[in-house]
């Protein structure tokens, strides 16, 4: 199995999808989006096709384009591009795993289906351990996300003995609050050999003190310079600087959230940054109201005088 190149650290923004107001995917901004990740926010890894980006609202071709085109305006530019390629279906999910090998994708992740549930480790693991063997060369990821799946199985469970199952098993993308379980499966990794990334952005300076290894989150593609700044204060145990960044995050997330956080609202606050259009969401999902935009645009100003000692 090739390795992975270079250790995966620090932040990976969850990409959202571009779309045009009729809702086709925009794919001419994705080069422009990746400049605005490298430059503006110093985020240099990406997770494409998740939640964020409306993985399982696309089919199996846009999913298979998209990835394409990230990695491919992505190269020497990104540090690593990991595709989401979990799916209702096996079979597509091991196009998608196979397509990702083949162009050249950093890592694979995979979420546990949702429709038929796996009912125990054993059946969650026989799933994953398909989809991984068809891009055996590929880093495989298990993007834990109970509140969007339903599938309760701890990751401290699922991470014992993964790798005997699983080879090119690299890590977890751990989208919970549990921190039980997240302080379970860093006590595991005693060796560090996995890359634990935690995925609830507003909580990230918790998941660091317990071990997290990295982050994957939405929020990273507008906080993700703060964000960083923030791990370089934790870096440094400066823990009073990491907390005022912290605090200064979840001002304007309980904000938003607030409001009404989601996807939409995620591409919202995406456009209001960086100026590049991420158009709306697809259908069952909504658009972001006036409303919305005017008060995370307020609010993103009103923050922008805050002081960090
Ligand atoms: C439920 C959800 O969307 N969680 C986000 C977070 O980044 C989340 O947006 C953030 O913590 C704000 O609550 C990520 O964990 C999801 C993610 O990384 C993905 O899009 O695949």
């Amino acid at each position: 199995m090739a390795l992975p190149k270079k250790k995966l650290q620090g932040l990976v923004a969850a990409t959202v999808t571009p779309m045009t107001e009729t809702g086709e995917i925009n794919f001419c901004v994705i080069s422009q989006y990746v400049d605005y990740l490298v430059n503006e926010q110093g985020v240099k890894n990406i997770f494409v096709n998740g939640s964020t980006g409306e993985g399982l609202s696309l089919s199996v071709p846009e999913r298979r384009q998209l990835a394409e085109e990230w990695v491919t305006k992505g190269q020497n530019k990104m540090d690593h591009v990991i595709i989401h390629v979990g799916a209702l279906s096996l079979k597509d999910s091991q196009e998608l795993a196979q397509h990702a090998a083949e162009i050249g994708a950093d890592g694979i992740a995979v979420i546990a289906p949702f429709f038929f549930k796996p009912v125990n480790k054993d059946a969650l693991i026989a799933f994953l351990k398909e989809v991984a063997a068809a891009a055996p060369e590929v880093p495989f990821y298990y993007y834990h996300i109970p509140a969007l799946t339903g599938v309760k199985i701890r990751a401290e469970e699922l991470l014992d003995g993964i790798q005997d199952e699983i080879p090119t098993f690299q890590g977890l993308k751990f989208s919970d609050v549990d921190l039980l379980d997240f302080g379970q499966c860093v006590d595991q990794n005693s060796q560090r050999q996995f890359d634990l990334l935690f995925g609830v952005d507003e909580q990230l300076l918790s998941a660091l003190a317990m071990g997290a290894t990295g982050a994957v989150g939405s929020t990273y593609n507008y906080l993700g310079k703060k964000t960083n700044q923030m791990l370089e204060a934790f870096e440094r145990q400066d823990l009073s600087l990491a907390l005022n960044y912290q605090l200064y995050i979840q001002r304007f997330m309980n904000y938003v959230i607030k409001l009404g956080l989601g996807v939409a609202q995620t591409k919202t606050i995406i456009t209001l940054v960086s100026g590049i259009q991420m158009g709306p969401p697809r259908l069952p999902l909504q658009k972001a109201s006036k409303e919305f935009t005017l008060n995370a645009e307020a609010k993103l100003k009103s923050l922008e005088s805050h002081c960090f000692h």
